[in-house]
């Protein structure tokens, strides 16, 4: 399972929990300026935008589970059973991309959300995986800008982009299920609740957090979708960059998997990997990990763009306790 979420404070923020049985072979990686993006039939980009994200860089190919370009667009893909399908080959006049090539090709061809959804107009999505042992990955996308979101799902029954007004997204089912279910949680408040019920009685709620009752506390899909936007529109925080930083993190958190409380129907924990925070107008990746609370800041300056190879920052995952 999977949590991704945009929080605007001055810059565009965009945070990322990567809920996993396993690992993917993952790192930030800097995809520079003029590093050859090749796609099978899309022909390849010599140059574009660049970007950063977290990666698998096998066959020294930026495979992104999610990444911002230097123009701020960014964009995250969530698993999708059962749901996403791709087709067994692109129509004509349309521009065949594989599933592992959406995130590289958008984000190193457009500045806006607004070129994105233009492109992805064009797209058909086709089921050609990368290579052997990386099998095609069931996916949908959630695309942010300073302007907005967007969400992309391929079904049987074709490409949706919808406008996703919430800056979020979980996994199952599809985003109009989420769109209609926040609709359930109408009520409920970050401040005290008045007693609606039995007004004739005096009464008053046990403690803090009582406007809340009912939010969800599990870790399926739906309930991430309603936590995520609950604490995202109520959140409190200062202008600076720590305290933005900080504040997104805190709400990955509250959706975070502990280890053990969600078992794969194969047996085995699922866990928060890693939760990111990326500040998409400043090109600024800032992770942590299960293990590693310790705050990596990893910076896409103009001099790392200009490379002419993949930079790969390996996924801090060792404890890093401060001795005092
Ligand atoms: C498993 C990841 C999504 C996590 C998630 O949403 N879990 C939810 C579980 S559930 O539905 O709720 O049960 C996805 C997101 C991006 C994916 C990766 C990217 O698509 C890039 C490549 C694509 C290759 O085809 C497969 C390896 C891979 C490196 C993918 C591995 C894996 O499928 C990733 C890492």
């Amino acid at each position: 399972m999977c949590t991704a979420f945009t929080f605007q404070k001055g810059s565009l923020y965009f945070g990322r929990n990567m809920d996993l049985e396993c690992h993917f072979g993952e790192a930030v990686v800097i995809t520079p300026r003029n590093y050859p993006l090749s796609t099978k039939q899309a022909g390849v980009l010599p140059s574009h935008y660049a970007m950063i994200g977290m990666a698998n860089t096998t066959g020294n190919y930026p495979l992104y589970a999610e990444a911002a370009n230097e123009k701020g667009l960014c964009m995250a893909g969530l698993n999708f059973p059962g749901n996403a399908w791709y087709r067994p080959e692109g129509r004509p006049g349309r521009r065949a991309l594989a599933p592992y090539e959406l995130i590289p090709y958008l984000l190193g061809s457009c500045a806006t959300l607004a070129q994105a959804r233009q492109m992805l107009e064009t797209v058909d999505l086709i089921a050609v995986p990368f290579g052997p042992g990386l099998p095609l990955a069931p996916l949908h996308w959630i695309l942010s800008d300073a302007s907005g979101s967007l969400v992309v799902e391929q079904t049987e029954e074709g490409m949706q982009i919808y406008d996703n007004p919430f800056g979020v997204l979980t996994n199952n089912p599809p985003f109009p299920f989420h769109r209609e279910n926040v609709r359930q949680y109408l009520p409920l408040s970050a401040c005290p609740p008045r007693n609606n019920f039995c007004p004739p009685v005096e009464l008053t709620p046990f403690g803090q957090g009582a406007g809340a009752w009912g939010l969800p506390g599990d870790f399926s899909s739906a309930s991430r979708f309603i936590k995520t936007l609950f604490c995202k529109t109520h959140s409190v925080c200062g202008e600076d960059e720590a305290s933005c930083v900080s504040q997104v993190l805190h709400v990955l958190d509250a959706v975070a998997m502990v280890r053990g409380a969600v078992v794969t129907p194969e047996g085995a924990p699922d866990q928060t990997n890693y939760s990111c925070c990326i500040n998409a107008t400043e090109g600024v990746y800032y992770y942590k990990t299960y293990d590693n609370s310790r705050v990596t800041r990893i910076a896409l300056t103009p001099e790392r763009g200009q490379g002419l190879e993949l930079m790969v920052f390996p996924l801090r995952k060792d404890a890093d306790f401060l001795e005092e």
